[in-house]
């Protein structure tokens, strides 16, 4: 089974390409960078799987995380890929598209083949929240927390790669690794290069994963 990998920026592409110093294996796994949140990491998507067929698409890079589920350095797999604000706020709360009558605002990975990821990688496994502007205050956690139960990372780019790879009928797994906490801005706590190597640790974890999984489940 041949693997697309799609990562926001150079940087996460060279953490996952880290993982096979020699190579992935027969050519299996190709590693693309799609650019920064859901539109462009769709369009970039949706065109290598025009050219090329995978037989599964793997959204992959930092991420921040929702504590006590996923403390900064550690793995993410998500059990759920959720578009997080593509839906209406209204004085009621928010509705998704779902409560708005149309489209859909999640995408259920394989479950076997993401639990087997999540347990051979040691990571977290649960709800990855694909927003567009990255939460920057308290409030906008705990509101995205209390929305989502059990949400362990958000990231920019998984709903795109898996709506795009959907419209296709390929399924898609979302991998992060923890750069930051989910809560008040503070770049200068950001530890990209501890996430960037817990990314290419992960990596190096899955091949046995993907090899033995059949393709369906
Ligand atoms: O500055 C660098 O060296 C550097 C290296 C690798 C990646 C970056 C990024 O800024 C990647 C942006 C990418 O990261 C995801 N991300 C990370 N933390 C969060 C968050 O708290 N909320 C949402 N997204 C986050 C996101 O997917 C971006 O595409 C810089």
């Amino acid at each position: 089974m041949r693997v697309l990998v799609v990562t926001a920026v150079p940087a996460e592409r060279d953490a996952v390409t880290r993982a096979f110093p020699s190579g992935p294996g027969a050519g299996a796994l190709d590693v693309l960078v799609g650019g920064v949140g859901p539109a462009a990491a769709a369009a970039a998507t949706a065109a290598a799987l025009a050219r090329t067929p995978y037989g599964l698409v793997v959204s992959a890079g930092i991420g921040g995380g929702f504590l006590p589920f996923a403390p900064v350095g550690s793995p993410v797999v998500a059990s759920r890929i959720v578009a997080a604000d593509l839906g209406a706020d209204t004085p009621e709360g928010y509705l998704d598209v779902e409560a708005l009558g149309f489209g859909r605002s999640a995408h259920l990975p394989p479950e076997r083949l993401a639990r087997a990821a999540a347990e051979a990688t040691g990571a977290a496994y649960g709800p990855v929240l694909t927003v567009s502007t990255v939460t920057g205050t308290a409030a906008r956690a705990a509101e995205l927390a209390a929305r989502h139960p059990g949400a362990a990372a958000e990231a920019m780019e998984g709903f795109g790669v898996a709506e795009a790879a959907a419209q296709q009928g390929v399924p898609a797994l979302e991998v992060r690794a923890v750069s930051n906490a989910v809560g008040p801005r503070d770049r200068s706590a950001w530890r990209i290069g501890d996430a960037l190597g817990a990314l290419t640790d992960a990596f190096g974890k899955l091949p046995p994963v993907l090899e033995s999984w059949n393709g369906h489940d």
